[in-house]
């Protein structure tokens, strides 16, 4: 049984992967200063909850944390007798090409995201994932990785205003009545939402433009949805694309080593 660990800069999720499919996942604050311990409290605590008696025999770990990968790597050791495969370590083979300036450092989660687009929709694409940071990923004809963008995530955003002006508030993100606010959370909400809507749109299409050719959008992350309620933003949207992305980079490695 795989347990597949994708480790964002607000979030981690684990799954439980039996080689066909998904038999639970859990989401969790990210902290590096968890311990191994405590992750198997909370991990095996859930595990008995749903009644998923199984044996976790390989652990694969994506991190945009670097800190967080040394208590995995003591989880996986400790309680699972397993060493863990790492995304982005040299020993972890991916079956995408990386086509990037020497000496980069990619993004974990981008790699994960362009091995499960090209496994998913195959190649010209270009992933979105709205994290801390929203990310934009482009997957060549052949599924390589050669490039993308980096934006402010969603509500790193909202939190900038709040953190840099003393009288905006707190404010969830969610789809304004109208683009003219006529009190301050409506004005943030507006600013951030149909500014959003602008901003995935005109690096898409800049994107097709530079690569001249037409290419299939695909989104992730809890609030994709809400953007493309309002607008055909995407070509499709794949709730589960990094954890998904995960096990195609654990079986290759299994098949290949
Ligand atoms: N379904 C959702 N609805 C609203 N906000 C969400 C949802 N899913 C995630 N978020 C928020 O989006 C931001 C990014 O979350 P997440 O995708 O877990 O980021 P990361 O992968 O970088 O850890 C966080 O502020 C989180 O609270
Ligand atoms: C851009 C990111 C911060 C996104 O992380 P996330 O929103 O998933 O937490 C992460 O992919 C990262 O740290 N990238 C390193 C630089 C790069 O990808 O070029
Ligand atoms: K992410």
């Amino acid at each position: 049984m795989l347990l597949a660990v994708d480790c964002g800069n607000t979030n981690t999720v684990f799954a439980i992967w039996d080689g066909e499919q998904f038999l639970a996942s859990w989401r969790t604050s990210t902290e590096w200063q968890r311990t191994a311990d405590q992750y198997y409290v909370w991990l095996s605590t859930l595990m008995k909850l749903q009644k998923l008696d199984v044996q976790i025999t390989d652990m694969i770990i994506s991190s945009t944390v670097p800190r967080v990968v040394f208590n995995l790597r003591v989880l996986a050791d400790r309680y699972f007798s397993t060493r863990p495969l790492v995304v982005g370590k040299p020993d972890c083979l991916l079956p995408v090409d990386v086509r990037v300036d020497a000496g980069t450092q990619v993004g974990p989660d981008r790699l994960v995201n362009t091995v499960a687009g090209h496994d998913l929709y195959g190649g010209d694409l270009i992933m979105v994932d709205f994290g801390t940071a929203t990310t934009f990923d482009v997957v060549d004809t052949d599924g390589a990785y050669i490039g993308g963008v980096i934006s402010p995530g969603v509500n790193l955003s909202l939190e900038a205003l709040h953190q840099a002006a003393a009288a905006l508030p707190h404010v969830d993100i969610s789809k304004p009545k109208t683009v003219i606010g006529t009190n301050t959370v409506a004005c943030m909400q507006s600013g951030v939402f149909w500014g959003y809507i602008g901003l995935v749109r005109e690096i898409c299409a800049r994107i097709k433009a530079e690569r001249a050719r037409d290419m299939r959008v695909i989104s992730t992350g809890g609030l994709a949805p809400l953007f493309q309620q309002s607008e055909a933003l995407f070509d499709a949207f794949q709730d589960d694309l990094t954890i998904h992305g995960l096990t195609v980079i654990h079986k290759y490695n299994k098949d290949n080593t």
